[in-house]
């Protein structure tokens, strides 16, 4: 697939906010990209993926500002759900699982499968992932959840009864928009494996509908090579199209069909996609998961909320460290939950 230059700069400043640049951060890539051209361009773009430092307090500040802690907003954001229906959007790597460096072991821990299980007693949930959704499900285990894999490529409703689905026949929620795109994917997969390997630390992950290719274990003076060679393969295929995920690049079916897409496909299954009483909250860690938050900001539904340490231009509306800070937040909406049912049999206890 060949890549302008103005595409490149797309992917390093995506469109409303998508980006996961540092805004001073972004400037330097911006006069990179200028000078030394569209490679040193995507390769600092690659860099900027998954920082792991961050030094300018200035912009510290006025990030805390425009995306609160959503621990530290619990109380005001309950306020704004208060007679609506929460659904809860959970992304997986980096959200409720820490990065690890071998992605068939980012393993979640077993208190955040059980908030888990609590958190979907309590509200519809659903696990939107850029991974293949059968290995997710490998990892999470909970049959009444939704899940959303291959970003939104490949749905699947609970195959557990729970309360929001007893009505329904088992595993009747299936949804595949891309499955077309099958024979090609394997094909560029096959070829991803064999290109990479002379790439020492590189992996290549098949996500059904998607391909990964992740360069976290990779020497930086290897990562133009890598994405050199990415980028040979994929200008055979202009079906299909690059982004960037982590310390990962993801080759995707170049279809209108993302994160925000499956959010809404997902609103509309459980009957809720027109009323006004809705409250979906998405949590992600990632640039694709920004198609979620933009989603939610346009419905002016419910809110993002971003995992990470580090500014980042978002959507998002507030914010969470890591994992374990989304396992505390969760854990408050369940207990939430759990007192305002007690509060409402108490009120028709005494009418
Ligand atoms: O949408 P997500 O659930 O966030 O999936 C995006 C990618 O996540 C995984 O890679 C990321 O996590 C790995 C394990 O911690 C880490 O090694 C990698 O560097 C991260 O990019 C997954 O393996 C990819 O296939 C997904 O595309």
């Amino acid at each position: 697939m060949s890549e302008t230059k103005s595409e490149v700069v797309a992917q390093n400043k995506p469109q409303q906010g998508g980006g996961y640049i540092s805004i001073s951060r972004r400037s330097s890539i911006f006069k990179n990209l200028e000078i030394n051209g569209r490679v040193n361009g995507f390769i600092e773009s690659m860099r900027a993926s998954s920082p792991t430092h961050y030094s300018l307090s200035q912009d510290q500040t006025s990030w805390i500002i425009h995306h609160p802690s959503a621990l530290d907003m619990f109380e005001q954001i309950m306020e704004a759900s208060k007679g609506k229906k929460i659904v809860m959007f959970l992304d997986y790597d980096g959200t409720l699982s820490p990065i690890v460096e071998d992605p068939d072991r980012a393993f979640m821990s077993n208190s955040m499968r059980k908030t888990l299980m609590k958190l979907a007693r309590c509200f519809p949930t659903a696990i939107v992932t850029g991974r293949c959704k059968d290995k997710v499900y490998n990892f999470v285990r909970l049959a009444e959840l939704y899940y959303a894999g291959s970003h939104g490529l490949d749905i699947k409703g609970p195959t557990r009864t729970s309360k929001y689905n007893k009505d329904r026949k088992a595993e009747t929620l299936i949804f595949q928009p891309a499955s077309q795109f099958l024979p090609m994917i394997d094909q560029v997969y096959q070829q991803l494996v064999d290109k990479m390997k002379p790439i020492p630390g590189s992996i290549v992950e098949h996500n059904k509908f998607c391909v990964s290719v992740h360069f976290r274990c990779v020497d930086e003076k290897k990562w133009s090579e890598l994405a050199h060679q990415v980028k040979s393969i994929l200008k055979n295929y202009p079906k299909l199209r690059l982004t960037q995920g982590r310390k990962v690049l993801e080759i995707r079916p170049n279809i209108k069909w993302d994160k925000g897409k499956a959010l809404e496909f997902l609103l509309e299954s459980l009957g809720l996609s027109n009323c006004n009483d809705v409250f979906p909250i998405y949590i992600g860690d990632d640039r694709s998961d920004e198609d979620a938050f933009k989603k939610l900001r346009d419905r002016g539904q419910g809110f993002g909320i971003l995992v990470s340490k580090f500014p980042k231009e978002t959507s998002a509306s507030y914010s969470l460290q890591e994992p374990n800070e989304v396992m505390d937040f969760l854990q408050r909406l369940v207990e939430w939950k759990k007192v305002s049912l007690r509060s409402r049999s108490r009120v028709l206890m005494c009418t």
